[in-house]
């Protein structure tokens, strides 16, 4: 059979030429109208409901190009037709993987907030990266060396805190932030880890990330703690003292980490011993300390001489005053910020009590009859001043308790021994100042007990949270007199938000507007003090 002739026609002669034009017009015909039954059959039966999915769609798309190209009219029509419809089964699946990416984004939005009111995080800010499900994440998801994750285990860390799940995370992917946890939450490992990540090997290209902390003690327990967590990789941590601004030529000291008070790091910056230009990282840990008064110039002349313009900075506190967070915002750029539980609150794990002791008298009478009762040590008592601190040893070193006292008036290697001594248990009672309510990690310290009522609610939240650390129970007790009676509502609600029970009569009285709150109280001393015993 000729190819191309009608299976009707088989066997009979039919002039061609002689019906050329016949034909020609019949094929139009033809053509046309079996393209049109076909598409009004395809219509008909696949009627396009008016939502469909994009993969639906696609499919018809598809099957209508293969039929039409078994068709094989109109080879110009068809392949027209054909680019048309692979543009839109283009768009379709560009459609089709924005809806999948936007699905899958979904379902990490909610898993991220599942994992934060688990842990309580509260974060503001613009695309936060997802909190840490195990310390795993890190290498799984970031990349971290070895090294680090071994030193977690090596130290018994097996899951991250809450504040650790979530400043890691943003720091990593190059946020700046500000942090506010409750005191032995972990915040130091939560800006040391994401820092040596960042880092990475040792260099001798100047001081590349800088962490600020408001005491000397803080700064040095802050240098150990990055030493172990560095364990493992050679970096050059430097704790910034004085002896180490005489004898070197800071220029050119390697130093990938340097930790310092502000006051020594803002006087070598003014003689021109330290270059800060390539710093990657400043952290400012006990940021709302360091945002007082007293120590916002140095502050200030650091964050200055800190030039490089791809910096992170990051803040870290128990406590972040409303004032403090917006100050610091003139300097950060797009922070997040990342708060754990409520605010300002005291760590939930310590048992608050307050104690009416009436005087001065009745305070040391209170403490030896709680000492004589049972004494749990360690035990660190806090009093508002160095006088006060040097009275209070004075009654307390014959008492048959291994008592110790650290103030400003000691001198360096000093006040090492004496928290030296302290951590190792040598001494059971130490008696200190405010130089160490912020930051110190004495690992498991029982009580302490709030002798001179503290001077802020910030103070207080630090002071007791010395105890009570890293998951640990513990024990505050605060005494007061007539004198504190006006200040004993700002510490009951610290007390009430962190669930300890506060007798009602405090939780009626005025609300005071908070002062610094240092009264002139009588000595401590029961004997003139220049008697001898
Ligand atoms: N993931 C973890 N698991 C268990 N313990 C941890 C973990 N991370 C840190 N720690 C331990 O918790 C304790 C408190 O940590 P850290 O001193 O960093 O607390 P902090 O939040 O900075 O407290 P503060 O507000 O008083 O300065 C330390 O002894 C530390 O070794």
């Amino acid at each position: 059979m000729e190819k191309g002739a009608s299976f009707l026609f088989a066997g009979t002669k039919f002039n061609k030429k002689k019906f050329a034009s016949e034909i020609a017009r019949f094929k139009e015909k033809k053509d046309t109208e079996n393209k049109v039954d076909y598409l009004n059959m395809f219509e008909s039966v696949n009627p396009e409901p008016e939502e469909v999915t994009v993969s639906t769609k696609k499919r018809k798309r598809k099957q209508a190009v293969s039929v039409e190209a078994v068709e094989g009219f109109n080879v110009f029509t068809s392949s027209k037709k054909a680019t048309v419809v692979n543009e839109e089964n283009k768009k379709d699946e560009e459609e089709d993987k924005l809806s999948k990416e936007k699905k899958k984004a979904n379902r990490k939005m909610e898993a991220d907030s599942i994992l934060r009111k688990k842990y309580n995080i509260h974060v503001s800010g613009n695309n936060v990266a997802s909190p840490l499900k195990s310390f795993a994440e890190l290498s799984s998801v970031y990349g971290c060396d070895s090294y680090l994750l071994l030193n977690f285990a090596e130290l018994g860390f097996k899951e991250p805190t809450p504040i650790q799940r979530q400043a890691i995370p943003v720091l990593l992917s190059g946020r700046e932030c500000f942090a506010c946890a409750p005191t032995g939450s972990g915040k130091t490992l939560a800006f040391v880890s994401p820092m040596l990540m960042k880092l990475k090997h040792a260099s001798t290209d100047g001081v590349r990330a800088v962490i600020l902390c408001p005491t000397r003690e803080l700064a040095a327990q802050t240098t150990r703690e990055c030493k172990k967590l560095a364990k493992g990789n050679k970096f050059h941590i430097k704790l910034l003292t004085k002896k180490l601004i005489r004898s070197a030529d800071l220029s050119k000291l390697p130093c990938d980490i340097l930790i310092s008070t502000p006051l020594r790091l803002s006087s070598a910056i003014k003689k021109r011993k330290l270059d800060l230009s390539r710093v990657e990282y400043l952290v400012l840990d006990e940021s709302d300390k360091l945002f007082e008064l007293g120590l916002i110039k140095q502050i200030d002349s650091v964050v200055k001489a800190c030039s490089n313009p791809s910096i992170i900075r990051s803040l870290f506190s128990a406590t972040l005053p409303d004032s403090v967070e917006e100050l610091a915002r003139t300097i950060m750029h797009d922070a997040v910020r990342v708060i754990i539980g409520r605010k300002n609150t005291a760590c939930e794990s310590i048992n608050q009590k307050l104690v009416f002791a009436g005087s001065e008298e009745g305070k040391l009478l209170a403490l030896r009859q709680s000492f004589a009762e049972r004494l749990n040590p360690p035990v660190l008592i806090f009093v508002q001043s160095k006088e006060r601190a040097k009275e209070l040893y004075e009654e307390l070193k014959f008492d048959n308790i291994r008592v110790s006292v650290i103030h400003a008036d000691l001198s360096e290697a000093q006040r090492e021994n004496v928290v030296d001594d302290f951590r190792a248990g040598k001494t059971w009672v130490l008696i200190a100042t405010d130089v160490i309510a912020r930051g110190m990690d004495f690992k498991a310290v029982n009580c302490v007990i709030n002798y001179d009522f503290p001077d802020s609610a910030a103070a207080y939240i630090h002071r007791i949270g010395r105890s009570g650390r890293a998951g640990r129970t513990g024990e505050a007790i605060t005494f007061y007199t007539e004198d504190d009676v006006p200040y004993l509502r700002n510490i009951a609600n610290v007390m009430a938000a962190s669930g300890c029970e506060v007798p009602s009569w405090i939780m009626n009285l005025r609300k005071l507007r908070w002062k610094k709150h240092r009264p002139k109280r009588e000595s401590i001393l029961t004997k003139p003090n220049d008697v001898k015993d």
